[in-house]
């Protein structure tokens, strides 16, 4: 089950070896995470017992960051408390359809460049 906290809760959690942060009302906790985050210490003590959502989104992290921060989920803001959703969420098969001209090129340029220089090599060579 999700272990609800509210807001008063996670206030008091703002030191580096107990931090946690609410992004889009799921709280994590970033004790043990705080050295290994690209963006650095300071900035997760800084927001440590607060409401980070907007900070998240602003950095633009990337989906991989969004995945990774679902390792320190420890639970959720009590309903009566809970923000407007502000980040994007990462649907893993998002994008899977997506028909892009980089997509194309990698997938159909090596088999059509071999072609050609097959075709171009049977056509000198004969
Ligand atoms: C559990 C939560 C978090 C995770 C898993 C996480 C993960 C990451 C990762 C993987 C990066 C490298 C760039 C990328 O892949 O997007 C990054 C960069 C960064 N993060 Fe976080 N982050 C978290 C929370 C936060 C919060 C709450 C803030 C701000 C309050 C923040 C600020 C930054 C900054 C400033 C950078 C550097 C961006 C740059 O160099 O351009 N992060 N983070």
């Amino acid at each position: 089950m999700t272990q609800l906290f509210t807001r008063k809760e996670i206030e008091e959690r703002n030191r580096k070896d107990n931090a946690a942060i609410i992004i889009d009302n799921v709280v994590y906790d970033v004790s043990k995470f705080m050295e290994d985050h690209p963006g650095g210490v300071e900035v997760l003590l800084d927001n440590a017992g607060k409401d980070a959502s907007r900070c998240f989104r602003d950095v633009g992290h990337s989906d991989d960051a969004k995945l990774w921060r679902g390792e320190f989920k420890i639970g959720e803001i009590v309903k009566e408390e809970q923000w407007e959703v502000i980040c994007q969420e990462v649907n893993s098969s998002s994008g899977e359809d997506e028909l892009t001209l980089r997509g194309f090129l990698e997938v159909w340029f090596p088999p059509v460049a071999f072609a050609a220089l097959a075709l171009l090599t049977y056509v000198y060579l004969l």
